[in-house]
């Protein structure tokens, strides 16, 4: 379900954002008169919209008001239970999760490499076992041999290329020097992700001194990035707009010195071997160690510019830029002191982008509000969750998002929202062997109890187990979220955005 569509999608929160003039701003009062339902303790209260003196109905009586069209002439009632759709019975083809073994219960020093890296990966990435991946395919790079690799999200492919290029480089005698120019190419689709390999080779590196990395990513300043490569990068990652930039614009950026010897292409394939074929633009035969990490997704670009067990880390993927906009200060403003949020998008400076996404990937806790930039090849660890709060749009998106959770063994969940018009894409999947299995809003909204929502235990408590029902729970937060977007302008000004976007985002 989505926030798409009052007439066809199921709301799980509904958020009215029609304009109001402030004079009309809802606010909940209480009062001497109440409804059965509605009856905390002996003294009867009941919640009223100011400005309409409406009552906050109980589920029959929003029902009908809202069917005879009272709500629409005095402004809308905060119902969140009344007015959701009917939820459509979905039938499930039997389907069996393709379930790999991440691990291969074989240890590094099984491999043929140096010793120190064996050592470095047990000291500064705590790992002895190799993944499947890399147990594969790091014999037959080092080999000398070409590499197409593909396995599921989260299962070491960065390593699966970083051990060969490092063991195969400090082997070289005389010693390589920065003079020696890039010996090594990784090419990667995004900015977070170029940094990320970056570090990751930076660690690998270290018992290795004298092999230098280096990073060109759009968004840095290109005269610190010449003056790096004008001392001299043996090991170059970079997004393959800048790094045209530079080859183009920068005279010491000369690709000739990677000479001719092994490709590695790491992705998921799909017409990758077409365009491979196909593209000019990438010469594979004039490099020595060439890697293009997501390359699926690189081609398709068309070379163009561009969480520990225990911790509560969530991924929350939205279509636009808009919405993750609205939805991060939303929270943020009403949820305030009981989550941290992020968001990252593309719109966002580039020193924003890595300050946000290093400070997610360090904090213990939190929710990272995100667009599809975010999707692909990411290594956030200990992500919890992951919600796609709006469907991607190919059952291979979905694996790229759902993949930031559950990395390296670890596990995780995830969570899609379906309006139902977009209940195809369960079939989309289930051919890709990918089950999903059906929740009930109930389940998850139950946890709102345990937040301490100002007025819920007045709306309707549970006598059974004390504190507000769930539906009391929901219906408090919702009015906080309301009563945030009259007062205040900007979150207002961003809500209209956000919902404006979608339909935009998904028909225009
Ligand atoms: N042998 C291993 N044992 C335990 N953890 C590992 C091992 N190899 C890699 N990792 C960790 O697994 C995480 C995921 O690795 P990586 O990002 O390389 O996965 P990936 O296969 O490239 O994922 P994606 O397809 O999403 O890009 C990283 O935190 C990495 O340090």
């Amino acid at each position: 379900m989505t926030q798409k569509d009052d007439d066809n999608d199921g709301l799980m929160l509904h958020i009215t954002t029609n304009p109001v003039p402030k004079h009309k701003k809802r606010k909940v009062h209480k009062t001497e008169e109440a409804t059965e339902d509605f009856q905390p303790k002996a003294k009867k209260k009941k919640l009223l919209l100011k400005d309409s003196k409406k009552k906050l109905l109980n589920d029959s009586q929003k029902e009908a008001a809202t069917s005879s069209g009272e709500g629409q002439s005095r402004g809308r009632i905060s119902s969140l239970f009344a007015n959701n759709p009917e939820i459509p019975v979905v039938s499930h083809k039997k389907v069996k999760p393709v379930e790999e073994d991440v691990f291969s219960k074989e240890s590094f020093e099984s491999l043929d490499i140096h010793k120190y890296i064996v050592s470095n990966l047990k000291q500064n990435f705590g790992i002895t076992e190799t993944t499947q991946v890399q147990q594969m395919s790091i014999p037959i790079l080092l080999q000398g041999n070409d590499a197409l690799i593909r396995s599921q999200t989260g299962s070491g492919k960065t390593l699966a290329y970083a051990i060969p290029i490092l063991h195969m480089l400090q082997q070289f005698e005389p010693k390589i020097t920065r003079a020696d120019g890039i010996k090594a190419l990784v090419v990667i689709p995004t900015r977070e992700l170029a940094l990320q390999t970056y570090e990751c080779f930076n660690k690998l590196i270290r018992s290795f001194a004298w092999l230098v990395p280096g990073l060109l990513v759009g968004g840095e300043k290109k005269k610190s990035e010449k003056a790096r490569l004008r001392k001299g990068i043996n090991i170059l990652i970079g997004t393959p707009g800048r790094l045209l930039d530079h080859v183009e614009n920068t005279k010491c950026v000369n690709l000739s010195t990677v000479r001719k010897g092994i490709n590695i292409l790491i992705g998921t394939p799909g017409r990758l071997l077409d365009h491979v074929e196909n593209t000019k633009c990438v010469n594979l035969s004039t490099v020595q160690w060439f890697v293009l990490d997501e390359a699926d997704r690189l081609l398709d670009m068309g070379y163009e510019k561009d969480i520990e067990q225990g911790s509560r880390k969530m991924i929350v993927f939205m279509a636009t830029q808009d919405m993750v906009d609205y939805h991060t200060e939303l929270l943020t403003t009403v949820l305030n002191g009981s989550a941290e949020f992020f968001k990252l998008h593309g719109s966002m400076t580039q020193s924003e982008r890595t300050s946000i996404f290093k400070t997610f990937r360090a904090a213990e806790s939190g929710v990272l509000f995100c667009t599809d930039v975010a999707a692909r090849g990411l290594d956030l660890p200990n992500v919890d969750w992951i919600i796609q709060y709006t469907a991607p749009t190919t059952p291979s998106d979905y694996v790229h998002r759902v993949g930031r959770t559950a990395r390296a063994g670890l596990s995780g969940s995830a969570l899609i929202f379906l309006a139902p018009s977009e209940l195809p894409f369960i079939t989309m999947l289930e051919q890709k062997n990918i089950k999903l299995t059906e929740e009930t809003m109930d389940n998850h909204l139950n946890n709102l109890r345990l937040l301490p929502l100002e007025g819920a235990d007045e709306f309707q408590r549970d006598r059974r187990v004390g504190g507000p029902t769930t539906e009391a729970a929901a219906t408090a937060l919702q009015l906080q979220f309301e009563n945030s977007l009259y007062d205040q302008k900007k979150l207002h000004g961003l809500a209209c955005k956000g919902h404006q976007s979608v339909p935009l985002c998904l028909h225009g």
